[in-house]
């Protein structure tokens, strides 16, 4: 009931052409009842009694009726499909909106397939239930309602006898109703797995293909194939069990309308219009009760549906911008301080793990360069994720410029923050757009810029359409560290007080590094940079460096101090064999 209430929701926009439907409909249904009325007429008083014009007029009418009918059909088809395409388009905006608003908490649990599932499939199953079953419902109650009264109006006990089937076959399609809506429920999940087992497929190709795994890969669908292939036989069962049923009981209904009816006008107690109005109208009986099994599948296909649609845009948004009186984002110089900083993710037990981060407390000033060190897992970006607050702390605080992150304008926030990510991502479309990415609105010259800054401007100015080049979705056609540039240069563009650096010049070769780090002192200045890198090139040239173990701080202070302390710094230096720096 919850769930129907809910849909409401996205039917009240959509009240007028409803009313408009609902009107048609009743119309529609009226006229079909009236035309087998017209028929006895035709028949008792037209044929029984000789009345030529009689007949031509009320054929008139029967023709008449039916275009009345054709035209309200169109009109009405045309208002459902309307309603259901406002559904869905409300719903997938809904959607859509919410997805981009849930925080990295959930992606980091989220299955795409399933997403992708929920956004297409599984709005269509509410769709189609929506604007055509649930009209469809009700247009074939209306019709059954309707044609008892008429038919009982001119003949009740043949109308009573030829129903004593009718229970059964709404008991019939009581338990049908009941089957089957576990089984979709198992469809449309299966389809959800179906379509991840696929998108994870197509998204680690590569990896398949390298480890020679397509075959395991392929059962691995085949089975998920073949339970969806198995759970909808079985649907296919069920179904095949009820509705020649429902035939059957029809065929029924006729034949005793027919006998009883028959044997009624043999014994002068019904006349011949009246049961030849009884041969059309019975099937305003059977034909509602035959598309109920349809319209119960297309019900609860929607029934199961629906939730999981629901249960996206029900997900809570972790992290969302301060309502009322966020602190002003443009004037952000870069003062970043840790005060007391714990982190731990969403699904780790607060009580008995320790964490990802614990105890940090590191005051940084505008303009300083730190470089994050630490061995893998330590929590370096970790760290990082809290400036932009991809994750909140679990506990102390994170300042910029003496103010919580959580009381500035969220958006205004992260654009103060450059970040050139470990994991690249560019979207499919030109070099120029990847670029100016966060800053659309970018001159040719800015993003040019840019890329001289990220040492890509003259690769690019090679490619065969230059700025213009198309990229594939993850910068296909582009080698690991072009694509580590291109990000580096959209970071650049955003010219943010804050720029972080996760790795970014890992999958670049020594020389490109040290070009890049040549331009990036320039870049750097004045902003207050985070460096994570595990090569100790890349960070000989920061102001500070601050070494993680357990996502805690052991070490901090200049190139030359970590060394001479001899700890973790000097280890790692050790061990990619660097000549210390003289200070
Ligand atoms: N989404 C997540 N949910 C739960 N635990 C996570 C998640 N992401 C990372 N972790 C865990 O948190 C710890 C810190 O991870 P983090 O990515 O910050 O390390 P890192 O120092 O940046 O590592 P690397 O140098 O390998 O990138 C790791 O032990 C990791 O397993």
């Amino acid at each position: 009931m919850k769930i129907w209430l809910r849909l409401m929701k996205y039917l009240r926009p959509n009240s007028k052409w409803i009313l408009l439907s609902i009107v048609l409909m009743m119309v529609g249904t009226l006229v079909d009842l009236v035309a087998p009325w017209l028929l006895k007429v035709i028949f008792d008083q037209g044929i029984g009694k000789g009345n030529e014009n009689l007949i031509l007029l009320l054929i008139l009418a029967l023709a008449g009726i039916q275009v009345v009918k054709s035209l309200g059909s169109f009109v009405q088809g045309r208002t459902q499909e309307m309603v259901g395409q406002n559904v869905v388009f409300m719903l997938r905006k809904e959607l859509y909106t919410q997805l981009q608003k849930l925080s990295f908490s959930y992606y980091d649990k989220a299955q795409t397939g399933q997403i992708m599932s929920r956004m297409t499939g599984d709005i269509e199953a509410v769709k189609n239930f929506i604007g055509f079953g649930s009209m469809m419902m009700f247009g074939g109650l209306l019709t059954f309602v309707g044609t008892i009264i008429f038919m009982m109006s001119m003949q009740w006990e043949v109308t009573l006898i030829s129903m004593v089937f009718t229970p059964l076959l709404i008991i019939s399609l009581m338990r049908f109703n009941k089957k089957v809506g576990p089984a979709w429920g198992q469809i449309r999940e299966q389809m959800g797995r179906l379509t991840t087992t696929l998108q994870e497929n197509i998204s680690g190709i590569r990896v398949v293909k390298a480890f020679a795994r397509e075959k395991t890969e392929k059962n691995k669908f085949e089975s998920r194939n073949d339970q969806n292939f198995e759970t909808n036989m079985e649907r296919a069962k069920m179904e095949a069990k009820t509705f020649p049923l429902m035939g059957f009981y029809g065929g029924v209904t006729f034949l005793l309308m027919v006998f009883v009816g028959g044997i009624y006008v043999a014994n002068g107690k019904m006349s011949l219009g009246t049961f030849m109005a009884f041969q059309w109208y019975v099937w305003g009986v059977i034909w509602p009760l035959n598309m109920l099994g349809w319209q119960i599948n297309m019900m609860q296909q929607a029934i199961k549906a629906a939730p999981r649609v629901f249960e996206v845009l029900d997900t809570p948004i972790t992290i969302d911008t301060i309502k009322e009186g966020a602190a002003d984002t443009a004037n952000i110089i870069g003062r970043v301080s840790f005060e007391e900083v714990s982190f731990h993710f969403a699904d780790q037990d607060a009580e008995k793990e320790t964490g990802v981060l614990s105890n940090i407390s590191l005051h940084i000033e505008q303009g300083e360069v730190v470089a994050v060190l630490g061995s893998t897992g330590s929590g370096k970006s970790s760290l990082i994720a809290l400036l932009s607050r991809f994750y909140d702390v679990s506990g102390g605080r994170l300042l910029i410029d003496g103010i919580d992150v959580r009381d500035y304008e969220l958006d205004g926030l992260r654009r103060r923050i450059g970040i050139v990510p470990q994991e690249t991502f560019l979207f499919s479309a030109s070099i120029r757009d990847n670029i100016a990415y966060g800053v659309p609105d970018a001159s040719q010259e800015q993003i040019e810029w840019a890329a001289r800054k990220a040492q890509i401007h003259e690769f690019i100015e090679t490619m065969p359409f230059g700025y213009d080049t198309l990229i594939g979705e993850r910068g296909v056609g582009l080698s690991g560290g072009q694509r580590q540039r291109v990000a580096l240069a959209r970071a650049i563009l955003m010219d943010p007080p804050i720029l972080v650096l996760d790795e970014a010049t890992a999958s670049v070769d020594t020389a490109t590094e040290s070009a890049i780090h040549e331009a990036l002192l320039e870049v750097m200045k004045g902003r207050t940079t985070f460096i994570i890198a595990q090569r100790l090139s890349s960070v000989k040239r920061a102001d500070r460096i601050i070494v993680l173990d357990k996502g805690q701080i052991v070490e901090q202070g200049t190139h030359k101090e970590l060394y001479e302390r001899g700890g973790f710094f000097r280890g790692l230096f050790e061990m990619q064999e660097i000549a210390p720096v003289s200070s």
